[in-house]
């Protein structure tokens, strides 16, 4: 900049901003309003920096509107209320070393003027990669909540936030710590000051409480089998499935969702004061807000450097992901003072950790069957280590997935690995081909049993069409045997093939007439296990409706439908006599799903297996009795009186659910009595006996804490 030269912009250097702008808007419009993005964050933040670079040294190019200076993108979907922040919902600055970290603090030290007094307290925090929301709370009270947006509106999305079960509906008072308030007030105004305390309220009248929404790496793992199952697109990470989520148009789809919130920052409050960021996250938990444990109030900057470090390898353990570590001056006096430059505020910053990404090449493409006959194309890599594992192979989805991204076999490319989520395949280096890669063409005809694969117009997934292709039954009884189906123990894979290999199993149902000298022929297979193999088959007879369904593998039919479809019908017989219209109407169940379960269930082949598993004495256990939990094991319930918002019936069976036992008399075995209007005996002799008497209001709170 010392070269005048320099801040005369060349026609290449105006191209390459206009260019860099066009394609930054564009990232931008995928990322935040389509939730699905092109390009990698480390490509994005890139093109950024060049960008920021750029503008620098050319000040007359930078404009007002350039993507430098805003956040986010232009709401372009009208389906949400705008959703105005009385404090803008700022970004991040980002540092991906030390060194920026130490600039960063020397930055601030000279924008307040190096006062040599000046110490920096910071809080630190991890940088959970989901969708940043506003909460607004007045008295106490959830109100509305809504996106950040471009940072100034964003979109009303209370209905969705509604589904979280971690967001409190109504604060909690937080312990009094008036005490040394009235002590300093106590020589100036004591009598006054007993007034003002007691009035102090317990809540600000009005905050706007920010934080994350997020999804663990096991339910976006859930949900992207479901999309799977149904042939739709699946998320490319955890940010994207959790923004998609929450920008839901029907919050029945949000709700089936498991989404987690996190809060960690405060926009415009009015009637409360706040000294520090750490004093405010105390609050917020005090308040029953959720917040992430894993912080820390460091004293030196060094010692939030030793934070970063930490989490590095640690982060891995984390059952979310986090792309950094927040960093916070602590003291709001001295954030204040910093204030902000055009994003985002001078006093935080992101440490960013590197991308979790390698490089690698294509060696082939093979194609695996799955249980509903979908094929699935699988590439195989070179062997490379990537976030402390060696990755050999990446799921490509499916057919189309390889077109728009062009994998080629032989070609090198880019993989990148989200949590515990199998790599994936980000990008093809095209630069480095040299003609000989071979264009994949999906097969004609299932791999397995050579049956002509269909593709139905509209859907991204080939399928084999045939229930007996081997492939198929493998993955079919691979899928009742797991653990959230029927859980049946010890049999694995191989087990599986070489019975089906045999003639032995056709169908899951075929289990059920195993005998010990069948088992003890196979490969891997000795008396115990054989025997342990034939007792956990035994026990499985006896598994939740839930699971039961779950567990014949009908399309669109997950973990969650299934328990949906347990509670409404309650028996195999009536789910299996339902009408489309009729499995249309549940709350929950969409057209395409009702047509798939009711077409599997016409189907004569798997009427036959059905009726198989009945005569092997497969029973499922109603919801009634089927207990979801063992949260209430090994406790007691007695009713007397009657119950205002459940019956008794109700009542026993809720704690059946949780796995304890409600009995009809109190003796000292009894763990609790509840008590409804009217008790009975019962309530003096649990008196007499010392059991713990609760209301019926405790018990629903009991019921809700577990
Ligand atoms: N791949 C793409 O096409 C594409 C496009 C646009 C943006 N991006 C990615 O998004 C990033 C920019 O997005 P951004 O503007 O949301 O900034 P950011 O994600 O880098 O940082 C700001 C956000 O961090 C989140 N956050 C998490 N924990 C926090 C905590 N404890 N305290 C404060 N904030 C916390 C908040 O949601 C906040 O809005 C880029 O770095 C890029 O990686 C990618
Ligand atoms: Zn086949």
């Amino acid at each position: 900049m010392s070269d005048p030269q320099s801040s005369q912009p060349t026609e290449a250097v105006r191209r390459r901003v206009q260019e860099l702008r066009e394609q930054i808007e564009r990232a931008n419009y995928r990322y935040y309003v389509l939730d699905d993005p092109e390009i990698t964050d480390a490509e994005y933040d890139a093109l950024l920096q060049e960008l920021k670079d750029l503008e620098e040294r050319y000040p007359e190019l930078a404009t007002p509107d350039s993507p430098t200076r805003r956040v986010g993108a232009e709401p372009a979907v009208t389906t949400f209320a705008p959703f105005p922040h009385r404090a803008p919902m700022l970004s991040l600055d980002n540092a991906f070393s030390y060194e920026e970290l130490r600039a960063w603090e020397d930055r601030n030290r000279r924008f307040l003027g190096a006062p040599p007094d000046l110490r920096f307290e910071y809080v630190c925090e991890l940088k959970i990669d989901g969708l940043s929301i506003s909460l607004i709370y007045e008295n106490g009270e959830f109100v509305k909540g809504g996106t950040r947006g471009n940072g100034y509106v964003g979109e009303d999305v209370t209905l969705n936030l509604l589904t979280i079960p971690s967001l409190p509906k109504k604060l909690r008072p937080a312990p009094k710590k008036s005490e040394q308030k009235s002590i300093s007030a106590a020589h100036t105004q004591p009598t006054l000051d007993f007034a003002a305390d007691s009035q102090q309220a317990a809540f600000p009248t009005f905050i706007e409480i920010r934080g994350e929404v997020f999804l663990t790496h096991q339910e976006f793992q859930r949900i992207n089998e479901e999309l799977e199952e149904r042939g739709e697109r699946t998320f490319a990470n955890c940010r994207n499935a959790a923004a998609g989520s929450v920008r839901q148009k029907d919050p029945r789809v949000t709700a089936s969702r498991r989404l987690d919130l996190l809060v960690y920052a405060v926009g415009h409050y009015e009637g409360w004061e706040f000294q520090s960021q750490y004093e405010l996250l105390q609050t917020y938990r005090e308040w029953g807000l959720p917040t992430n444990p894993n912080i820390r109030l460091c004293s030196t900057l060094e010692e939030a450097i030793t934070f970063c470090e930490e989490w590095a390898t640690r982060k891995e353990e984390l059952p979310y992901d986090i792309d950094g570590v927040v960093i916070k001056v602590n003291s709001f006096a001295l954030q204040r003072e910093l204030g902000q430059v055009s994003r985002s505020p001078r006093w935080a910053i992101a440490y960013k950790y590197p991308a979790i990404q390698a490089r690698t090449k294509v060696l082939a493409i093979e194609v695996q069957v799955g249980r509903t006959g979908a094929l699935t194309p699988v590439a195989h890599l070179e062997p490379v280590p990537l976030a402390g594992v060696i990755v050999a192979r990446a799921t490509l989805h499916n057919e189309d997935e390889i077109r728009r991204k062009d994998v080629r076999i032989g070609d090198m490319v880019i993989i990148q690995r989200a949590g515990e989520v199998i790599p994936e395949i980000v990008e093809v280096v095209t630069s480095e081909r040299d003609g000989d890669e071979i264009v994949f063409q999906m097969p004609t005809h299932c791999p397995v049993c050579g049956t002509p694969v269909e593709r139905p117009q509209g859907e991204a997934i080939a399928r084999c069409p045939n229930p007996l292709c081997p492939a198929r039954v493998q993955q079919t009884i691979e899928h009742f045997v797991s653990r959230n189906a029927m859980n049946i123990e010890g049999l694995g894979e191989k087990h599986i093939a070489q019975l089906i290999q045999k003639g032995l199993i056709k169908d899951p149902a075929d289990l059920y007439y195993l005998t010990k000298e069948q088992l003890l022929p196979l490969e891997r297979m000795g008396e115990k296990l054989a025997e342990k193999i034939l007792a956990n088959i035994a026990l499985s007879r006896q598994r939740p409706l839930a699971n039961l369904i779950y567990a014949l593998g009908i399309r669109h039919v997950g973990e969650h439908v299934a328990a949906v479809l347990a509670d409404h019908f309650g028996s195999l017989e009536r789910l299996q006599k339902a009408s489309v219209e009729e499995l249309a109407q549940i709350y929950e169940i969409g057209p395409a799903t009702a047509e798939s379960i009711a077409a599997w269930f016409a189907d004569p082949q798997n009427q036959q297996m059905l009726e198989k598993l009945k005569r092997a004495g497969v029973q499922p256990l109603t919801q009634s009795t089927a207990p979801v939990s063992d949260a209430l094991k090994g406790k007691t319930f007695v009713f007397t009186g009657a119950l205002a918002h459940m019956t008794r019936e109700e009542a026993e069976a809720a704690v059946r659910r949780l796995g304890g036992r409600a009995a009809s008399s109190v003796s000292r075995q009894t763990s609790y009595v509840v008590v409804g209007e009217n008790p009975g005996s019962k309530l003096a002799k649990a008196q007499q006996l010392g059991i713990p008497i609760l209301t019926e209001e405790e018990f629903l709170e009991m019921l809700e804490a577990t």
